[in-house]
């Protein structure tokens, strides 16, 4: 579900915005408006959604605009032209009491410097922003001591900032954020400041409190690793342009030009790109599990269609398991005058399992490699989902190192059961 929708999105700083608005339709670039007027533009047509309860990270080069389109989402700065809807509401239409609810209802915002007040205790400095709401001490107190719960802080309301070591101060922070409730939460370079093991630390209090809560957050980041850690989508953002969005593995195996490319450069895609990413449906070579009887007819399947390997899989698509022509064969054999009737199970190859389509390449990478047949892939409810070759295992690490556009999808001519060729 849409949460925020951002159209056509910009920001000019200077004296004159229309005036830079008119010169960017003529066509005059950012630099040439700079050095002629004087002007910045921030941030230049930006559109993107953001989705409800998804942690979307907006990365950039410095001076990017990143900054800059965060503030606009609480209108912290004003954009120059554009459209933001949250929940559908333009919030560029809002007047200025409407924009003052909108903000205390629906957005909390976590800066990098803690901004912490020396002389309040850390519940006083929780419970600050609450202050402004107006809410009775006793239940402002209540707030902010939840919040510092949520924060691993219990034990330290009546502490002063500078008792607090770096990492605690912006947990801190993060709980005057989360104080409010809020729906959305904007956080600027929020554990940058950070050394880094106090920085996992805290990204994994973020997750473990989304998990809680699914709150819409929007994230800015420098850190790499730190939005592929935390981040469901990645905005990736240049010289005020948006100039792509997705998910880690949509970014990393189609990358926009080669600014993109660059920053995901050194990134190992196995640990980003998951089986369900690269999964194919081989509907040729999947058999409905039938009664008693059907291993002839399987066999002759196969060898129609010149393919080694058979999927297996019943009403509403549940994994069974993989025969192959060598398995039917020999089971057939076995039978010998075929008194027994043998199942479609007796042929299944015992090694043959299946694995799950949010493990990441990293760890089938062995059974992929170690197994002649394509490896099945199956969702959590068990359900069969297509399978994981050699070859498109291969084709996506081409893909994410070279960033080619080659495809990985039906329409590349290719087909599944050629693998075995
Ligand atoms: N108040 C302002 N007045 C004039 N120019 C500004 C202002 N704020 C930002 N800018 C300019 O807008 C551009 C985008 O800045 P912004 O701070 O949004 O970038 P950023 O990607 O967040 O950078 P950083 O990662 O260094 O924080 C920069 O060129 C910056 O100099």
């Amino acid at each position: 579900m849409k949460k925020i929708e951002v159209r056509n999105l910009y920001k000019i700083f200077g004296p004159d915005p229309d005036k830079g608005m008119k010169l960017l339709a003529q066509g005059m670039d950012k630099q040439d408006i700079h050095e002629k007027t004087g002007m910045t533009v921030g941030v230049q047509d930006a559109s993107f959604t953001i989705n409800q309860g998804e942690i979307f990270v907006i990365m950039g080069l410095s001076g990017s605009g990143k900054s800059t389109l965060v503030r606009t989402l609480n209108r912290l700065i004003e954009p120059t032209s554009g459209e933001i809807l949250v929940d559908g509401e333009n919030i560029l239409k809002m007047d200025k009491a409407e924009l003052v609810t909108f903000r205390r209802a629906k957005t909390g915002m976590v800066f990098q410097s803690f901004a912490l007040m020396p002389q309040l205790t850390v519940i006083e400095n929780v419970a600050f922003g609450l202050d402004l709401d107006g809410m009775e001490k006793e239940q402002r107190l209540e707030r902010a001591q939840d919040a510092l719960n949520q924060v691993g802080l219990n034990g330290w309301e009546n502490s002063y900032p500078k008792e607090l070591s770096g990492g605690m101060q912006q947990r801190v922070g993060l709980a005057r954020g989360l104080a409010v409730d809020p729906d959305i939460l904007l956080m600027d370079e929020a554990f940058s400041a950070l050394d880094p093991l106090i920085r996992t630390e805290m990204q994994d209090e973020l997750l473990k409190l989304q998990d809680q809560q699914e709150r819409t957050i929007v994230f800015i980041s420098h850190d790499l690793d730190e939005a592929l850690r935390i981040g469901d989508r990645i905005a990736i953002m240049e010289g005020g342009r948006v100039v792509q969005v997705g998910t880690p593995e949509e970014i990393l195996q189609n990358p926009a030009d080669d600014y993109v490319r660059a920053f995901f450069r050194g990134v190992d895609p196995t640990g980003v790109i998951s089986a369900g990413d690269i999964v194919r449906d081989t509907q040729p070579t999947v058999i409905w599990h039938t009664p008693a009887g059907s291993l002839r007819a399987t066999l002759e399947l196969l060898n129609n269609r010149d393919r080694e390997y058979a999927y297996v899989i019943g009403s509403k698509r549940t994994f069974f398991g993989v025969v192959s022509t060598d398995s039917l064969c020999d089971t057939i054999e076995a039978d010998g005058q075929g008194k027994n009737k043998p199942k479609i199970e007796d042929a299944f190859i015992p090694e043959a399992k299946a694995v799950q389509d949010d493990e990441s390449l990293q760890d089938i990478l062995k059974k992929v490699a170690s197994h002649p047949w394509p490896i099945p892939v199956v969702d959590e409810d068990g359900k069969y989902r297509g399978v994981v070759s050699k070859n498109s295992f291969l084709r996506t690490l081409y893909r994410a190192e070279n960033g080619s556009h080659f495809g990985n999808n039906p329409t590349d001519g290719t087909h599944e059961g050629e693998d075995k060729c």
